[in-house]
């Protein structure tokens, strides 16, 4: 099957495609993303203007190697089936990509075919493209197609198809969800080759997930951080890797950025050198800010491919997907706005049936935030007061840390599957994530960083379809954004959602409670009545929580908006409405003195309660958003110090590698309390 391989060499192989691979890539073009007809000069001009665009970064690029030089006179293979023309990848893989009953594809993305065409070349790889347009087959496929090449592979079977000093593939990925879902794709790729995939994530059965690797073997293992460190640094697991000739980083700035990158370096560490075994190592992003170049220059060989198949004529996802920003006149108004907005787009439905089933993601920043929205809109009904959803039978998930592994596997599956839902998360779900169908994503406040923000608006979207993006933020916010986001085509929506800007007024439990009623108290004579019902809907399921988890949600919400909201005193007032009003707490909670420390707080009596009583609890409230990402080093007060180098770490200047014209400033400048780093 490899014989054309040898013959030629890869290169020349791949490039030998056939005018039908133009036809093709043109109908990937029509029914997508209007990508242009795949043929090499598209391709080197991007090269060409990767090098020119970015003066900053010439030292990198001079690292990387040449790609317009080496393909420019020629195609390359962009139809699946021709792979296995060409003998380059085998059939079975083919079989399992085109079968209509399977994956039913036959064009390759761009960034797919490049890809491959560099891997199967040899050579290390940094690939950008765009979210949602496949980078998860670009890997894959190769690196199957790779183990399956492996002479010592067939050499040390004896029969026996696999063990587990087999493994010769590793990915790395910076989520659970997102592990399994490679793994998904993996196995479907792997039918009839006898390849083996395992994963090793963490939250789930060790013990039972090595059983598996001991006892069937592995060829291509998939895993989180800090699992795979664990099970590779501990010699009585009996996972050795002794000719592991891949590794894959995907979701690559995200595994260098200093949360991750310490395990990942020490993962490297535990592989074999490179004068034992001649490793290929590909990096895979929508995203690679210019701070992680240092990470990406220090584990990828010298000269090195960097394929970037977002074209400088080429707009990216998050410039394309129409955004929308609400200013919210409170912090409180937003569940009632998202909910305002589901309502609203479900009556628009009922006269448009050719409208898509509303199907959302809303990202929060901080766990606690996640737990409350997803609570009170399950509390829309109440079985005991016979009240039903305003959102019928919507599903209404949510997806964050707290959660076991077990209902972090069961809420994201069911949320693939519904038709019509809610995703409350945090950003666990934020990277790589590939739900069907997504209509809109929502953020509820600005997001640490740039690429968090991408990342979460690439769920929507996805291969071809449209979907929309709407942030929620507070006026005090502003400056923030403008820092960050201030230059993307968001446009203000100040009247669709009248929610947003009404102004609520706390919960009050009326003395008609007989009568089974709690209302808010009546807003100003301009409200909308919906509008009204709305709040009221809002804050008697929110009455409905236990107060104690309304009470730990405060100190996470401070501690995040304290990044974008400067001023103190508006910040403990904005906060202490929130809990107030829109989560109908009688009072404002008090905080623990080490929060009010932590936070650089001067005590304002006036404002801020301190409550000592609040010392032991600092742990439960404690706030991760990113926990299940496994992020093993640090913690609160103990920032890991791991490549912080001039431009590596929390940089003063962050443009990014991909966007053109990016202005931001330091996103990252403000750690919150809390948050494990
Ligand atoms: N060649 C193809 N033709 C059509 N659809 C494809 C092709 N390759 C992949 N897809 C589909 O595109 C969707 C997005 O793919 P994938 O999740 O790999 O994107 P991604 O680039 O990794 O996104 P992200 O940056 O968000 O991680 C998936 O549903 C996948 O099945």
């Amino acid at each position: 099957m490899l014989g054309a391989v040898r013959r030629f060499g890869v290169s020349n192989v791949l490039r030998a495609s056939a005018p039908r691979s133009l036809s093709a890539s043109t109908r990937w073009s029509s029914q997508l993303l209007k990508w242009q007809p795949l043929s090499a000069p598209s391709f080197p001009a991007a090269a060409r203007s990767f090098h020119a665009s970015y003066p900053a970064l010439k030292a990198a690029a001079a690292e990387a190697h040449e790609i317009e030089d080496d393909s420019a006179q020629t195609e390359i293979i962009t139809e699946f089936r021709d792979l296995e023309r060409q003998g380059l990848v085998d059939p079975s893989i083919i079989r399992n990509i085109t079968d209509s009953r399977r994956m039913g594809l036959t064009t390759m993305t761009p960034v797919q075919s490049q890809t491959l065409h560099e891997v199967l070349g040899g050579g290390d790889v940094l690939a950008q493209a765009k979210t949602g347009t496949g980078k998860t087959l670009a890997f894959l496929v190769p690196a199957m197609q790779n183990i399956l090449n492996d002479p010592t592979l067939r050499q040390d079977q004896r029969g026996r198809y696999c063990d587990p000093k087999d493994t010769r593939a590793l990915i790395i990925s910076p989520t659970r969800e997102l592990a399994e879902q490679i793994a998904v794709e993996a196995k479907k790729l792997a039918a009839g080759t006898r390849l083996q995939v395992r994963t090793a994530v963490g939250g789930s059965h060790k013990a039972s997930g090595l059983r598996r690797i001991q006892e069937e073997g592995c060829h291509l293992l998939i895993g989180t951080p800090g699992r795979l460190k664990d099970i590779l640094s501990d010699p009585r697991n009996g996972v050795e890797v002794p000719k592991l000739n891949t590794l894959i980083l995907d979701e690559a700035d995200r595994l260098l950025d200093d949360g991750f990158a310490p395990d990942v370096m020490e993962i490297q560490r535990m592989l074999p050198s490179a004068q034992e075994v001649n490793r290929q190592t590909l990096m895979f992003s929508a995203t690679v800010p210019r701070e992680v170049m240092t990470m990406v220059r220090r584990t990828l060989k010298p000269g090195f491919n960097f394929v970037k198949t977002i074209r400088e004529d080429e707009v990216p996802t998050h410039l394309t997907v129409p955004q929308k920003s609400v200013v919210l006149r409170g912090y409180e108004n937003a569940l009632p706005a998202i909910l305002e907005m589901a309502k609203n787009y479900k009556a628009k439905q009922r006269e448009d049936s050719s409208l898509r089933p509303f199907k959302t993601i809303v990202y929060f920043n901080s766990t606690a935030e996640v737990r409350i929205a997803a609570e009170a809109f399950n509390n829309l009904s109440d079985p005991r007061r016979r009240s039903h959803s305003p959102l019928g039978r919507m599903n209404l998930l949510e997806l964050h840390s707290r959660l076991s592994q077990r209902e972090r596997t069961r809420n994201a599956e069911d949320f693939r599957r519904s038709p019509e839902a809610i995703l409350f998360s945090s950003d666990v779900s934020a990277r790589g994530m590939d739900f069907p169908d997504v209509t809109h994503v929502i953020q509820i406040g600005i997001p640490q960083t740039r690429e968090t923000y991408v990342h979460r608006l690439g769920r929507t979207a996805r291969a071809g379809k449209t979907g929309e993006g709407w942030l929620f933020l507070h006026d005090a916010q502003h400056g923030y954004f403008q820092d960050i986001l201030g230059d993307l085509p968001l446009t203000n929506d100040s009247t669709s959602l009248p929610a947003a800007s009404a102004r609520m007024t706390p919960f009050v439990k009326m003395a008609s409670e007989e009568a089974g009623e709690d209302l808010a108290a009546r807003p100003d004579e301009t409200t909308p009545e919906e509008t009204i019902e709305t709040f009221n809907q809002i804050q008697q399921a929110m009455a409905n929580i236990p107060p104690r988890q309304r009470e730990d949600a405060f100190q996470p919400l401070m501690s995040n908006l304290k990044s974008s909201i400067h001023n103190k005193r508006r910040l403990v007032q904005i906060v202490n409405d929130t809990a107030t009003i829109g989560w109908s707490l009688p009072e404002a909670p008090g905080v623990s003195p080490k929060f009010v420390q932590q936070l650089g707080f001067k005590r304002m009596p006036d404002l801020l309660k301190v409550n000592e009583s609040r010392r032991g609890r600092d742990r439960d409230s404690d706030d991760d958003p990113f926990g299940a990402m496994d992020r093993r080093s640090g913690g609160f007060g103990r920032p890991s110090n791991f490549g912080r180098s001039s431009d590596f770490g929390r940089p003063s200047s962050r443009s990014n590698f991909g966007d053109s014209g990016d202005r931001r400033r330091d996103s990252r400048k403000s750690p919150s309390y809390g948050r494990r780093y």
